[in-house]
C-alpha cells in the first residue's frame, strides 16, 4: 500500500464477500486518504461493485477489517456508512428530472422552518456548494435537472453528494455516458474534491482519465486486489496489465495473487 499520503480516512484489508457458494471478494485491500484520489480498477466481474456496495453498508462483508478515520468500525447499511461522511454516486445518479436542482440536493433531507420547507436557507447552501466547487456551468439552481445535460446532471449528483460533510466520496464511473467536453469538466470536478481534502474513490473503465485525475490506483483481478500503487509511478500499460492478468513486470504482487494468475 501506499505510505507516503499519510493517515488513510479509510483503511479495508482481508476483506471477503460470498454470495451463495460464489466466492467474489477474497482478502481485498485498499487504503483512500484525505485530498487524493484512488482510482478502482479491474475488468467486468473483478468485484469493483460488490466491493463498493460493501463499504456503503448496502451488503456485509462476511470477514475482514474496515477502519474509517481510524477506528475499526462495522458497516451494515445505507443509514450507518453516511453517518460516518461516506457518500456514493452510482451510475444512474437516482436524480428526479421533475426536480429542480435544489429540491435534488436536499430529498429527503429537506431543510424546515416550522412546517413549511426553508427553500431560501436551501437555495442558498446549494449554490454554496456548487461555488466552493468552482462549478459555473449550471444557470440557475431551479433548474429542472430533465433540462440538464449529462454532464451538468452529474454535476448536480457530486455537489449533492459534499452537501453533507462527507469525508469521503465514491464516483461510479462518473464520465461514462459523457463526450469530450463534459468528461473534462467532470474530471476537474473530480480532482476540485481532492484538492478541497475530500477523499475520492473513483471506478474507471478509461485509463485516461485514471492517470489524469489519481494519486492512488487500487486494481482488483478476479476478486483480489493486484497492487495498489501511486499513480504516478505508474503507466497505462502497467495499469491494464494488472487487470488483464493480476500482475505487471515492475509491480511486486502478493504471492497468491501472483499464483492464481499463472494458474
Ligand atoms: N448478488 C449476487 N449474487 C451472486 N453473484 C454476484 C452477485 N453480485 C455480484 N455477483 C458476482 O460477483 C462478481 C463480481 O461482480 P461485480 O459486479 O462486483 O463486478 P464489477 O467489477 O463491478 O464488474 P462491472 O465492471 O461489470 O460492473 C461477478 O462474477 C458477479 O456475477
Amino acid at each position: 500500500m501506499t505510505e507516503s499520503f499519510g493517515e488513510p480516512v479509510l483503511s479495508l484489508r482481508a476483506i471477503n464477500k460470498s454470495f451463495g457458494a460464489v466466492h467474489v471478494l477474497k482478502d481485498v485491500g485498499l487504503d483512500a486518504w484525505p485530498g487524493r484520489v484512488t482510482a478502482l480498477v479491474g475488468d467486468n466481474g473483478a468485484g469493483k461493485s460488490t466491493f463498493v456496495k460493501g463499504i456503503a453498508g448496502i451488503y456485509s462483508f462476511d470477514s475482514g477489517e474496515y477502519r474509517f478515520d481510524g477506528q475499526s468500525v462495522h458497516v451494515s447499511s445505507p443509514k450507518q456508512s453516511a453517518a460516518l461522511g461516506i457518500e456514493v454516486v452510482y451510475q444512474d445518479l437516482a436524480l428526479c428530472d421533475n426536480l429542480d436542482v435544489v429540491q435534488n440536493m436536499f430529498l429527503g433531507r429537506e431543510i424546515k422552518r416550522g412546517i413549511t420547507l426553508d427553500e431560501v436557507t436551501m437555495e442558498r447552501r446549494a449554490e454554496e456548494t456548487l461555488a466552493g466547487l468552482s462549478v459555473r456551468t449550471l444557470k440557475s439552481v431551479r433548474m429542472k435537472v430533465s433540462s440538464l445535460s449529462g454532464g451538468q446532471r452529474q454535476t448536480v449528483a457530486i455537489a449533492k453528494a459534499v452537501l453533507w460533510n462527507s469525508k469521503l466520496v465514491i464516483l461510479d464511473e462518473p464520465t461514462a455516458a459523457l463526450g469530450v467536453a463534459q468528461t473534462e469538466q467532470v474530471l476537474q470536478l473530480v480532482r476540485r474534491l481532492a484538492d478541497n481534502g475530500l477523499a475520492v474513490i473513483l471506478i474507471s473503465h478509461n485509463m485516461n482519465d485514471v492517470l489524469r485525475v489519481s494519486d492512488s490506483v487500487c486494481a482488483l483481478y478476479l476478486g483480489r486486489t493486484a497492487a495498489q500503487i501511486p499513480a504516478a509511478s505508474t503507466t497505462s500499460t502497467q495499469i491494464v496489465e494488472l487487470i488483464t492478468t493480476g500482475r505487471s513486470g515492475d509491480v511486486g504482487l502478493p504471492a497468491d495473487v501472483a499464483k492464481e494468475a499463472t494458474t
